[in-house]
């Protein structure tokens, strides 16, 4: 796909053009046919000058799409093309309005869904997958630029998540019985195995404003980027065994809830209004009960220590080695540049490892002594 920014042929050389075209002043002059409310927020350069510029597409319609699958399929193919025009060239010339062409079926598509306008896990991961050959091997739907190592990095999340899935099931039958014990008897010990937030525009320094959605709204809006934080399997774990921790932890991961398909959010919460876990098993007095409830828990504690691990691989070594210009291909995907949210105030991510260290922390704290 080749974006009007990189084709912009309005004959000022791009670094004569200031910072880029999210300037007022700076930038090429807004071509004929511009959007009026882009044009009036002093965006240039994003003018149907090319093939494949989001200002060119037709309007689209979600009023065709049929059931939720459609639905799925159209929020992750409009999520990427967002994500393709916005940060084509990094953090350095991100846009400030997207084009109500996009803008308008995106918002309907996630209305329809109760997902927010933002690529997110249940994208980039849950709705982005099929099966590549009659042996069951898996393969993604869509990608971006540096296909192979994202590639990677979707189906691990996936396999993660399938491989959760009977805990999820002896989850919630745990809780729809009233915590009868031989459901956790009967837990499985998981393999710990290993996302990476992608762009945001909410507290992000490259995009402060936020984005205007064209046609939707005249005032910018934040979204966070995805997440593997918005899994529903960690969630409902947590929730499952009391696994809490502060109020900022908590805060964020309530919004990250935001960001689960509803039926997802539903099923997290009514873990957490059902009859504690915990509360039943210390109340059993039972060893065997305690024994398979800390199992649990330290499975859960050594998944979060190795998701550190890969996390200090893949964004902190990666990122000190961009910086560094000595990145390599398969460094993982902070490899091009560091993304400014690592180096917030210098701190080189650290706020990042103290969070996960810290809810890591927490969930070790959940073990019942005897
Ligand atoms: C290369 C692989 C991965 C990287 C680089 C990565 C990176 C991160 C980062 C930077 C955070 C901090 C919060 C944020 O910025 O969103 C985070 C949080 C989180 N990630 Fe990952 N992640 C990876 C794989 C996974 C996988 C496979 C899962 C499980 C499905 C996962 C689950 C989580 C969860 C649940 C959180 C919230 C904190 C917690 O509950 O421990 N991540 N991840």
């Amino acid at each position: 796909m080749v974006y009007c920014r990189k084709s912009c042929r309005c004959g000022r050389e791009r670094r004569a053009a200031g910072r880029g075209r999210g300037e007022a002043g700076g930038g090429c002059p807004p071509a004929a046919g511009a959007a009026p409310a882009a044009g009036a927020l002093g965006i240039a350069c994003r003018a149907p000058r090319s093939r494949g510029s989001p200002w060119q597409m037709p309007q689209l319609s979600a009023r065709h799409l049929r059931g939720r699958e459609e639905l799925h399929l159209a929020h992750l193919v409009l999520s990427f093309i967002t994500m393709g025009y916005l940060w084509q060239e990094g953090e350095e010339g991100t846009v400030k309005v997207l084009p109500q062409n996009l803008a308008v079926p995106f918002w309907e598509v996630s209305q329809a869904l109760g997902l927010p306008p933002i690529l997110c896990h249940a994208d980039f991961v849950l709705a982005n997958w099929r099966r590549k050959d009659p042996d069951g091997n898996l393969d993604t739907i869509i990608s971006l630029p540096g296909a192979e190592s994202l590639r990677g990095f979707i189906l691990v999340t996936l396999l993660v998540e399938k491989a959760a899935v009977p805990g999820i099931k002896v989850g919630g039958r745990c809780f729809a019985q009233s915590c009868q014990p031989r459901p956790l008897l009967a837990a499985p010990r998981y393999q710990p195995d290993c996302s990476v937030s992608l762009c945001s525009w909410k507290d992000n320094p490259a995009m402060p404003g936020g984005l205007v959605y064209e046609g939707v709204s005249d005032e910018p809006l934040a979204y966070s980027g995805g997440s593997a934080a918005q899994s529903t399997v960690l969630h409902a774990f947590d929730e499952l065994l009391g696994i809490r921790g502060g109020e900022k932890r908590s805060a964020f991961l309530r919004r990250m809830r935001q960001y689960m398909p509803p039926p997802h959010r539903a099923f997290v919460e009514e873990i957490r209004r059902a009859p504690p876990l915990r509360q039943h098993v210390l109340s059993s007095g039972d060893a065997r009960l305690r024994a398979a409830f800390n199992r649990c828990v330290c499975a859960l504690a050594d998944f979060r220590s190795y998701h550190i691990t890969i996390v200090t691989k893949y964004i902190a070594v990666a990122a000190a080695k961009a910086k560094a210009g000595r990145a390599e291909p398969g460094d993982g995907p902070a490899a091009g540049k560091p993304p400014s949210a690592l180096e917030t105030k210098g701190t080189g991510g650290s706020h990042i490892f103290s969070f996960l260290k810290s809810v890591r922390d927490t969930t070790r704290e959940g073990v019942i002594s005897a």
